[in-house]
């Protein structure tokens, strides 16, 4: 599944600031951000609602830009590039997974991985089956989104995601709208995905699932309060919530 095994998906940030609106009702989201993740790591991003957690993951994944500090990803300067210069970018460096899994309602399982190798011409279409096994959904290939539980959707998703064999993977609330035992098989996959050398970035309001990552990111008032280590990262099917 990976280009290489070699750990990737590095992230630089320093004095990152992002602010919504102007005037009287402007919000600052991210207020003088640094931030430092290591190729290959697994970060989980915990912190209150509107803290900044999400601007946080969209300034990484390029899809928001700062208004000003810098921020290098995966090697590349995204600094002083507006979101619409920065297709490329994502499409080759960049997974996204959602807590509401943004599948096409009228393509199967198979088609929605497919559609994302076609859009961004990377991945292999061939490959497309192996994806789904690797998910646990080789069965249910044919399936449209509404015939599948919310835990598979996800799970294709995932596969969608990784179609495209990114170098970071970021995401939002994977587990939020899931069941404990589906959420774990998510968090699993997350895992798997991190050991095969891909820098994962997941941002959750459940503290429990901080027992998997290399660093843990606390998130306050658009400032990052805390940046921890853990020395020995629990394995995802054994974390409880
Ligand atoms: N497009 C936007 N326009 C205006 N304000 C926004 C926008 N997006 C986010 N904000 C504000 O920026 C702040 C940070 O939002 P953000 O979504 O990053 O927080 P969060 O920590 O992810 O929150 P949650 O846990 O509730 O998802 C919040 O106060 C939010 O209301």
């Amino acid at each position: 599944m990976t280009r290489t095994a070699t750990a990737r998906g590095d992230v630089r940030l320093r004095g990152v600031t992002r602010t919504y609106g102007t005037g009287e009702a402007a919000l600052t989201a991210l207020d003088d951000v640094d931030l430092d993740l290591a190729p290959g790591e697994l970060t989980v991003v915990l912190g209150p609602s509107g803290s900044g957690k999400t601007t946080l993951l969209n300034v990484i994944g390029g899809i928001e830009s700062a208004d000003s500090g810098c921020v290098r990803v995966a090697g590349q300067e995204l600094t002083a590039h507006p979101p619409r210069e920065l297709v490329g970018f994502r499409r080759e460096r960049i997974g996204f997974v959602f807590q509401f899994f943004n599948l096409v309602p009228t393509l199967t399982a198979r088609e929605n991985v497919e559609v994302m190798i076609e859009l961004t011409g990377r991945g292999d279409r061939r490959r497309v089956p192996e994806l789904l096994d690797a998910v646990g959904l080789g069965d249910r290939a044919d399936h449209f989104p509404a015939q599948l539980s919310g835990g598979q959707q996800q799970r294709v998703s995932l596969a969608r995601s990784l179609s495209t064999d990114p170098d970071l993977l970021l995401a939002d609330e994977p587990t939020g709208a899931l069941d404990q035992t589906t959420g774990k098989a998510v968090l699993t996959l997350l895992q798997e995905t991190n050991r095969q050398g891909r820098g994962v970035l997941m941002v959750t309001h459940n503290a429990s699932i901080a027992a998997i990552a290399h660093r843990v990111v606390t998130m306050r008032d658009g400032r990052v309060h805390s940046v921890e280590r853990n020395a020995a990262p629990a394995e995802a099917h054994s974390v409880g919530w």
